[in-house]
């Protein structure tokens, strides 16, 4: 029988099978897996061993070499989304092959799981079971190449930076790629005048949406990969452009050894491919060459073969061996020494046996061998092949550093909004911190009734006393002792009426004096234990506050006692007495460390520069992580053969930059412009300040990797600040905490960083203090763990 005017004669059969039909089994019976084998092709890992094998083993290592042969090989794949309870099978039993130098048009319904299928096999994802086989070897193993410069990948979405030039994407994707730069130029140009693309210097963000795809396109053909895996490249992109992607796919794949694989909606753009696999529900309905697949079904498009296909699937008609039979029957090949019968699980087709000329032979209606005759039998393992792992030593190259860390900067200084938020907003959070906390309040209310005095015109008028030692309205003298700046004296003409303006909010407190005051304050200094208690009933000042604000009420209460005590001072100098009379009997000596009057900055000040440098880190980092993973960039990356520890250390480093200048801003601003003290070496507190913001960007990281969503992270990042902030003694101390809340308090990354701190601005201790050095250790042991819980969260999500 003849397929399209191509008669499957014995020299084609030969030629179809050259490298395999030897190994076919003798016995091979319809719907038997039976894998080529090539017994006198000593597998690659076998070379210069002659070992005596059991049958057995022998037919297990040269299934591996067979498979080692293909492009890609994908045998009983099983993969699953979702929880063990409410799992969505993706791809179940899949099997695929892929012949070294052609172009495999992969076909199926949206979201039957072609862009799963294809990140398993460039290594972006694991299969739940089953194998793959990519160029030889195994995806993500050390020495494949994939991910690595041996694939070129375009994935569904854009995933290009929209801050970089056209220019700059190919020289990050060339850097990767281990390019020299001369080399990315030369190849850009190509790129640029085959893709159409705009000038090189364009921002991939203002391009169009066909122009964006036709960029992420030449990334992946960039290093002139082996392995080209094209997901949907031909979206939003004009028939002729589409016409010459096509074209180019066919040249390049001509000289067997480039291949394709391409997915795409356009189901009769998949004519110019050499195989065909059509999916659905997470299975190949069939694996063949579209001219064969026409053939078989009589029809006239593609479309039809789909439709036809799948309407079997879903009766359920097509089960192994009728899909054989099919195949079989239709192309007359049913002999059992002659052909390899098609594998489990139900794809039409030749698949796995099929050599490169077989596809392009059918493809081309049988007029067309382009390689002249020469097989592909057993092509070699190319030169990166699975034993060459050169690379495998190198934890990095110069290329991906330069590469990743442009990346970084570029993306940062191109963004207003992100140098805004590196800088300004550090400076503007210290500002604020140093203008808004920390001072007394001032223009406070206080209702006064001085009843020595007579009130008119809302004052009391001529509430003027006699220096010296005279006791003439020394209640008029104690007021003018009142801080004039922290007080606002307002006069009422009776009790009554300034408890009323305290209780209606008008006033913070009120104070009252007796008619008698002066008299009776002299009789109770003189009398002493004597005193009546009239006498000392009318010697009171008399005061009612407003404590609901705590700190209003406790200021007004120290200003009104202080001022009582310089009023009491002053006068007894005056009187030629002793001014201590006036004290309470507790000297306070000079403090060993810090001031007479410590401030609240002063002890808030540390913290709050540690959290600054921190929380800033922490942002910064979870939400560029998490950008770049949601369009799809760190994937490309990794693909590209980018490790998840060279992204985090290229992100460290950059981070560290960004943090010197943040460090030496808020410490300007804090010490200098701000006065805060700073008795220690200025050199520990900028390292402590330098290692928090590390510390916050390796938590940043953790987040980064935990969190799918941006929104997610945010909510993590915020949720965990206030605690944070709460727990680690920076705005109250850690000794006014019940015991539990202490322990763990202690083991939380701020708070030993800023007793540290603490201890070197305010005491001036140096590191050999244990309150110093334990800051240091404990922010370093949190950067350690954060950094492998974030190195061991991205490796897991990988898979
Ligand atoms: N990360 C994921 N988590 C959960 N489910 C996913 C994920 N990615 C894909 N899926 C689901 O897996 C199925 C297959 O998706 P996939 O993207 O592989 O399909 P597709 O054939 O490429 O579709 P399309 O042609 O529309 O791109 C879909 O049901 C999809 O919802």
């Amino acid at each position: 029988m003849e397929i399209s005017g191509s008669k499957p004669d014995g020299d084609r059969l030969k030629k179809m099978f050259s490298w395999s039909n030897n190994a076919l089994s003798e016995n091979a019976t319809m719907g038997e897996r039976v894998e080529p084998v090539a017994p006198n092709v000593p597998s690659p890992d076998l070379v210069g061993v002659a070992i005596e094998r059991p049958p057995q083993l022998q037919h297990q290592q040269s299934s591996v070499w067979a498979r080692r042969q293909q492009a890609v090989c994908v045998r009983h794949a099983f993969k699953t989304y979702g929880s063990k309870k409410n799992p969505n099978h993706v791809l179940s039993n899949l099997n695929m092959t892929v012949a070294k130098g052609t172009i495999y048009g992969l076909l199926g319904a949206s979201g039957c799981g072609k862009t799963t299928l294809l990140s398993c096999i460039v290594g972006r994802r694991r299969l739940n079971t089953g194998e793959i086989w990519v160029l030889g070897g195994k995806p993500g193993t050390k020495g494949s190449g994939v991910p690595g410069r041996r694939v070129g990948y375009m994935p569904q979405e854009i995933a290009l930076y929209g801050e970089f030039s056209i220019r700059e994407t190919m020289m990050y994707f060339g850097w990767i790629f281990g390019m020299e730069t001369s080399e990315i130029n030369e190849r850009l140009q190509f790129l640029l005048n085959f893709l159409d693309l705009p000038s090189q210097n364009r921002l991939v963000k203002n391009l169009s949406g066909g122009q964006q795809r036709r960029v992420s396109f030449a990334v992946a053909l960039m290093h002139d990969p082996e392995l080209l895996i094209l997901d949907e490249p031909t979206v939003g992109v004009d028939p002729l452009l589409r016409q010459s992607i096509w074209n180019h796919l066919v040249q390049i794949t001509k000289d067997g050894n480039k291949t394709v694989i391409i997915t795409t909606h356009y189901i009769e753009e998949a004519r110019s491919a050499h195989a065909i696999g059509l999916m659905r529900s997470g299975k190949l309905l069939a694996e063949e060459s579209p001219h064969v697949l026409l053939s078989m079904y009589g029809c006239q498009s593609l479309e039809e073969v789909f439709l036809k296909l799948s309407r079997k699937q879903t009766n359920n008609t097509v089960d192994t061996n009728i899909s054989n039979n099919i195949s079989l029957a239709t192309m007359n090949w049913g002999k059992k020494d002659s052909i390899s019968v098609t594998e489990e699980s139900g794809v039409v087709g030749l698949n796995f046996h099929q050599s490169k000329e077989v596809l392009i032979h059918d493809a081309n209606n049988g007029h067309v061998d382009i390689n002249g005759g020469k097989t592909l039998s057993a092509p070699v393992v190319s030169a990166q092949s699975l034993e060459d792992c050169s690379d495998c030593l190198h934890i990095t190259t110069a290329g991906k550093m330069r590469a990743l860390l442009q990346k970084n900067f570029l993306r940062m200084w191109r963004n207003v909004g992100v140098m805004l938020f590196i800088f300004a907003l550090p400076v503007m959070q210290v500002i604020l911190f140093c203008m808004a906390i920390g001072r007394d309040p001032t223009d406070l209310k206080l209702a006064i009734v001085n009843h020595e005095m007579n009130y008119t015109n809302m004052s009391y008028q001529n509430c003027q006393y006699q220096p010296g030692c005279k006791f003439t309205h020394l209640s008029c003298r104690y007021l003018e002792n009142l801080n004039n700046n922290t007080i606002h004296k307002v006069y009422y003409p009776d009790p009554e009426s300034a408890v009323n303006a305290v209780r209606e909010g008008n006033a913070w407190g009120a104070l009252y004096f007796t008619e008698n005051f002066t008299d009776a304050l002299v009789a109770r200094m003189a009398l002493g234990k004597d005193a009546d208690e009239e006498t000392l009933d009318q010697s009171e000042i008399r005061v009612w506050l407003d404590m609901s604000n705590q700190q209003i009420g406790v200021i007004l209460q120290r200003d009104l006692q202080l001022s009582y005590q310089d009023f009491a001072r002053e006068l007894l100098r005056s009187c030629n007495q002793n001014p201590k009379i006036a004290e309470i009997p507790i000297s306070f000596k000079e403090p060993l460390y810090g001031s007479t009057e410590p401030s609240f900055t002063d002890f808030v000040a540390p913290g709050v520069i540690l959290t600054i440098v921190f929380f800033l880190a922490v942002a910064l980092t979870s939400s560029a992580l998490i950008i770049e993973r949601m369009e799809g960039l760190l994937d490309r990356s990794w693909v590209a053969g980018v490790t998840p520890g060279e992204i985090l250390f290229s992100h460290v480093v950059t981070q560290f930059v960004v943090m010197c200048g943040q460090t030496t801003l808020v410490l300007i601003f804090m010490i200098l412009v701000f006065g805060v003290e700073c008795k220690g070496d200025i050199g520990w507190v900028i390292v402590l300040t330098i290692l928090q913001g590390l510390c916050g960007m390796c938590f940043g990281f953790v987040i980064s990797a935990i969190c799918e969503l941006e929104r997610n992270a945010i909510q993590l990042a915020l949720g965990s600040f206030y605690p944070t902030l709460l727990l680690s003694g920076v705005i109250w101390p850690i000794e006014g905490m019940p015991i539990v809340l202490r322990y763990i308090s202690t083991f939380l990354p701020l708070t030993l960083a800023t007793t540290s701190l603490r201890s070197i601005l305010t005491r001036g201790w140096s590191i050999v203090e244990k309150d110093v050095y334990l800051g240091f250790i404990s922010t370093t042991i949190w950067i350690v763990l954060f950094l492998t819980i974030s190195l061991l969260v991205l490796r897991f999500k990988r898979g």
